[in-house]
């Protein structure tokens, strides 16, 4: 039986460091990159990028909404990008956040965790916010074929705490419980994931959210574009650092479109982020 996603991401981060480089083709990234607003503009934009951070990082995350805004010329980039990670053995976190009721949520599963499927990623991001329990069938099959998810705890973006932070304890606090439970007994870290940003104002901790107990590695959005920093990270995960795997996107393809530039960038981050992380 193949390692379950944990021990993948594990052998990964402790090979190449914490760095997760984000695919979001924004179109003002186009432009600046001299390329059109268009499927093939994404396509030279997604391959430029992973030709150039492939080795630099433990993972790459695509963002499928800047893939989706082209329609199925752009999701059918998205499915070669997949692809491509799957030849070169670079590990995916596709970003799609989806969240539905259970019988629906069956579909995304076969979506985005299937064997075959068209879109198939090692791990995808989840919202828990229509129950946790909804998600059963991604997780099942997720963890049936090695795969992995993440789901959202404690978003970068400051409205988030108006849903996450309600309560005591917080719904995030209820979420991360249910993680914890889900992940028992897998080594070093589960394959259900916990995505809290690096830029809120108040520790997990503070928060009353015990992370190290949830087994779960982190993503750790925010550091760049957003406004933190290698040592937001680092203070923010004080209790767990070998655990975090931190997408910057803006943050790295600012530097392109030249492939020296935007590897040179991907290296630097990590370097930053391995010496706050002490790893
Ligand atoms: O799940 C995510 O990746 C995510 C969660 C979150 O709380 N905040 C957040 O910014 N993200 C994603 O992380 C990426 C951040 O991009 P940059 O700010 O350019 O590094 C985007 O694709 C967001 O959709």
């Amino acid at each position: 039986m193949s390692p379950h996603f944990g021990a993948r991401l594990a052998a990964a981060m402790e090979e190449r460091g914490p760095l997760c480089v984000g695919l979001d083709p924004h179109a003002h990234l186009l432009a600046d990159w001299g390329l059109p607003d268009s499927a093939e503009g994404l396509r030279t934009f997604s391959r430029t990028v992973l030709d150039a951070v492939t080795g630099e990082c433990a993972a790459v995350k695509p963002q499928s909404a800047f893939y989706e805004r082209h329609g199925s010329a752009g999701v059918a980039v998205l499915e070669e990008v997949l692809q491509a990670c799957r030849q070169r053995g670079v590990l995916t976190v596709l970003d799609v956040k989806r969240g539905d009721i259970g019988s629906t949520m069956g579909a995304y599963a076969t979506a985005y965790l299937a064997d075959g499927a068209p879109l198939a990623a090692d791990s995808v991001t989840l919202s828990p916010y229509l129950g946790y329990g909804s998600l059963r069938p991604a997780l099942d099959l997720a963890r049936a074929g090695g795969r992995g998810v993440w789901v959202l705890g404690l978003t970068s973006n400051p409205e988030g705490a108006d849903v996450q932070l309600v309560g005591d304890p917080p719904v995030a606090a209820r979420v991360a419980a249910a993680v914890a439970a889900d992940n028992t007994g897998l080594m070093p870290f589960g394959d259900i994931g916990l995505v809290v940003g690096a830029t809120l104002p108040r520790t997990p901790a503070e928060l009353g959210i015990d992370l190290a107990a949830t087994g779960a590695p982190v993503l750790a959005p925010g550091v760049g574009a957003q406004g933190a920093g290698p040592e937001d990270v680092a203070r923010t995960f004080a209790a767990l650092r070998e655990r975090v795997l931190v997408p910057i996107s803006r943050g790295v393809s600012s530097a392109g479109p030249d492939p020296e530039g935007l590897r040179a960038l991907a290296r630097d981050w990590s370097a930053r982020l391995q010496r706050a992380l002490g790893s």
